[in-house]
Order: structure tokens, then C-alpha cells, then sequence
């Protein structure tokens, strides 16, 4: 019998609306460093490899690497071209992520006379995406619903790139017509603009000396209310690999340093340390928005040659993918008050106001292994007592402020 004296707990986040900025999530109660803030499970996820794939080494359903050939199994109807790291996951996989129509539709977008084979990579995975969506309206119309109530609508059904991804779906695979919702250009439109501003990328694992890429994508339908920030307070983890039965895809978001209640909790859309106008640049073309936080408004005023300083030109991750990061110490104040900041000086940042205030949160919270550019979140606090020991989002090293650890011991 269930104790109904204790009442559940508070989440840490609750959504509110924030103006010029749409649906935010927000501190419930004060956070401390390392608390995790939300922990979310997919209700869409999709390959980014291309249609024609010789060197899979992913699961086709949960996107693990396949280690063991000895228990990998492959699908009975399309066999090689769509494997699974064990028969209880393929199992899962035909009524749901790789049902009989999605595993057709994926054949015949890949036979040799399909127009898709000569497009780019991208191309090939919003059809992926398109044929992903489209079986979720059919096996789950509650999370099609819901991915239908994310942000984005604004992709014109006459755009040419949407209106030949449609086109070839429906001329070589239409989707099952008992889906309720139908099957249009203008829903096709409507689901590839909620693609590219929700998905998140899951990364290949890291290895410094290549350039990491994508190996899947995934729609969060709570994680997908966290804003952006240059200086995010937040940053984001997954799993992939891990050896749990259940939920390695699941992301799991955490807090850089304290927070006091009500605070927006955002994520950095890629890696903070690109500059400022290509910061600028991506957020208008990706997500439709100029940034206006606390960084941006220093950096705006900055030359040529000073926004080349201080910043490493790495590349982002995914994209419509987030990637994650940190967060701002520095909330809405200007400038100079930023220096005084109360919340500032309780979180232990710097005060560093020299034209480059961010100097402090770089050293403290991004990752210092070349080519790496992962943000730092210490591990969650136990009895309220943050952890010293600071976990990297991308290359999942673990160090303390003095001391790195072991590259290759993971926090799961
Ligand atoms: C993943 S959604 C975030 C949740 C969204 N605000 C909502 O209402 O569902 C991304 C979209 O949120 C808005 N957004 C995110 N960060 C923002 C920021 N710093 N300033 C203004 N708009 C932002 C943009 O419209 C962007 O395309």
C-alpha cells in the first residue's frame, strides 16, 4: 500500500512563458551544482547516417554500438541492412521504431533508381526523419500530438527541398493511410521545421583526432522547452553506450553551478566557444532568432580582432541537434552591475569585468582536452553537498579542479 501522507516531490523545473522568447523552463526551488534538472526519454529517434550505410555499427532501435556479433540479430525483412544489438530490442523495434512499413519505406528509398541516393547526407536524413514521423503518427498518436505542440511552423510547404522530400515519400513509400492525421506537404513542412528546431544530436563517441559526429537524432518533448544562452547555466548529457537495460537514450540535463528559484535554466544550442557572429548566424538560420543575452551584448561591441581572441574556432556537433553547454552567471544586468551581481558572487564566479566578464566560465567549465570543447557539470551533490569532481558533456572526462582523472571512466 502506497504512503499518501508523503507528498511527491517538487520537479526542479516548471515551464513559464518568458516574452520575446516563447516557453522556458524555470526554477521551481534554488538548485545546487550538479542537481539534475530534468531526465527525458525520446519520443522520436532516427539515424544520421546515410540511406545507404555499409559500415553500420549502431543498433537500428536504441542506437548502441554493437559490440557482440554473437547476439546481434538483423531484421527478417530487410536482414543486413537494419541490425539490432539483441533479439529483445528488435523485438521492440518491429512494433514500434521499425514496423513493416517503415522498414519497407527505408528499402525502397535506398534502391538503387531512388532519387534520394544523389542528394546530400542531410537530405537523406530529414527523409529518414519524414518516415520516422510518420510511423509515429500511426504506433503512438499521443507523442505524435505532442511532437505536433513543439516549436515550429514557419518552414513554407512550397520550400523545393520540402516539397521533393514529400514528393519522393509519396510517390515510393506513402505512410499507411489509418493514420488520423493524415499525410501532406504542408504537414511535411510542418514536421521537418519541428525537426530542426527540437532534435537533438546523440554524438559518436569521442575521439580527439576526428571530427565527432552524429549518430542519431532525437526529439525530447520536455527537454525541447530549454532556451538558449551563449553562457548557459545548464548543460546536457547522454549515455548512449551505457550498459542499463533501459533509457540509454535518454538525456539527462544538469545545472553548472547554484541557482536561486525562479531562474531560467537554458543550454547552449552548440559549443560556447564559437564567436559571436557565428553564434548570431546560426541561431537566425537554425532557429529563427537573434540573441540578445548578456554575452552577446558585451561581444556585440567587440572588433574583428577581439572577437578572434580568447575563443577557440571549434565546430558545433549536430545539427537542429543541440548540443549542450553552460550557462551565464550573469543574468540581466548590464554590463558593468555584472561585476557586482549578487547571484555571481554566490555561485563563485568571476568578476573578471575586463571586456571579457565569460573569461572565468571558460576555465571553469569548459573542457580543457584538445579539440574537445565539452562544457564541465560537476557530478550531482550528494546530501545537498556539491561534487568537486567536474564530469566533460562531450569526451565524458572526469576531473577535479587539480587533478584530471582517468579519460575513460564514465558517470552513468
Ligand atoms: C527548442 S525551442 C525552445 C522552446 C521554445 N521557446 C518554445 O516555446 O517551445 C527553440 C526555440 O525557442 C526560441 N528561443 C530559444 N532560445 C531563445 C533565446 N535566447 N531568445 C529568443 N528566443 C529563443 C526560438 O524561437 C527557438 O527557435
Amino acid at each position: 500500500m502506497s504512503d499518501t501522507s508523503i507528498p511527491p516531490p517538487v520537479p526542479p523545473v516548471k515551464m513559464a512563458e518568458i516574452e520575446g522568447k516563447g516557453r522556458a523552463l524555470v526554477t521551481t526551488q534554488p538548485l545546487r551544482a550538479g542537481q539534475i534538472v530534468l531526465r527525458d526519454s525520446p519520443i522520436l529517434l532516427y539515424s544520421a547516417a546515410p540511406l545507404l550505410n555499409h559500415d553500420n555499427k549502431y543498433c537500428s532501435h536504441c542506437f548502441r554500438t554493437i559490440l557482440s556479433p554473437v547476439v546481434m540479430v538483423s531484421c527478417p525483412w530487410c536482414s543486413s541492412a537494419s541490425l539490432f544489438c539483441n533479439p529483445e530490442c528488435r523485438s521492440v523495434a518491429l512494433s514500434s521504431s521499425h514496423t513493416q512499413w517503415v522498414c519497407q519505406a527505408l528499402s525502397r528509398l535506398r534502391e538503387a533508381n531512388s532519387p534520394l541516393l544523389h542528394r546530400q547526407q542531410d537530405c537523406q536524413v530529414q527523409a529518414r526523419f519524414l518516415v520516422a514521423a510518420y510511423n509515429l503518427a500511426v504506433v503512438s498518436p499521443l507523442n505524435f500530438q505532442t511532437l505536433l505542440s513543439l516549436q515550429g511552423d514557419s518552414i513554407s510547404s512550397q520550400d523545393d527541398a520540402t516539397l521533393f522530400l514529400h514528393s519522393v515519400i509519396s510517390s515510393i513509400c506513402p505512410p499507411p493511410n489509418h493514420s488520423q492525421f493524415g499525410f501532406s506537404a504542408s504537414l511535411s513542412a510542418v514536421l521537418l521545421a519541428k525537426d530542426k528546431l527540437n532534435a537533438f544530436g546523440l554524438m559518436e563517441p569521442f575521439a580527439q583526432h576526428k571530427e565527432r559526429s552524429v549518430r542519431a537524432y532525437g526529439v525530447y518533448p520536455r527537454a525541447s522547452f530549454f532556451n538558449h544562452d551563449c553562457l548557459p547555466n545548464a548543460c546536457r548529457f547522454d549515455y548512449v553506450d551505457s550498459v542499463a537495460d533501459h533509457g540509454n537514450t535518454d538525456i539527462i540535463v544538469r545545472v553548472i553551478h547554484d541557482l536561486p528559484e525562479g531562474r531560467e535554466t537554458c543550454l547552449s544550442y552548440f559549443p560556447v566557444n564559437l564567436k559571436y557572429s557565428e553564434r548570431q548566424r546560426r541561431l537566425k538560420e537554425d532557429y529563427g532568432f537573434a540573441c540578445d543575452c548578456d554575452r552577446c551584448k558585451v561581444e556585440a561591441n567587440w572588433s574583428d580582432e577581439e572577437e578572434g581572441e580568447g575563443e577557440g574556432e571549434g565546430e558545433g556537433e549536430g545539427e537542429g541537434e543541440e548540443e549542450e553547454e553552460e550557462e551565464a552567471p550573469m543574468d540581466e544586468d548590464s554590463d558593468e552591475d555584472m561585476a557586482h551581481d549578487s547571484e555571481t558572487e554566490d555561485c563563485g564566479l568571476a568578476k573578471e569585468d575586463n571586456g571579457f566578464p565569460h573569461a572565468y566560465f571558460f576555465l571553469q567549465y569548459m573542457c580543457n582536452r584538445d579539440n574537445c570543447w565539452g562544457t564541465l557539470a560537476p557530478l550531482p551533490p550528494a546530501d545537498s553537498v556539491p561534487s568537486t569532481v567536474m564530469e566533460c558533456n562531450v569526451c565524458g572526462n572526469l576531473s577535479n579542479s587539480e587533478q584530471p582523472m582517468d579519460g575513460n571512466e564514465q558517470f552513468h
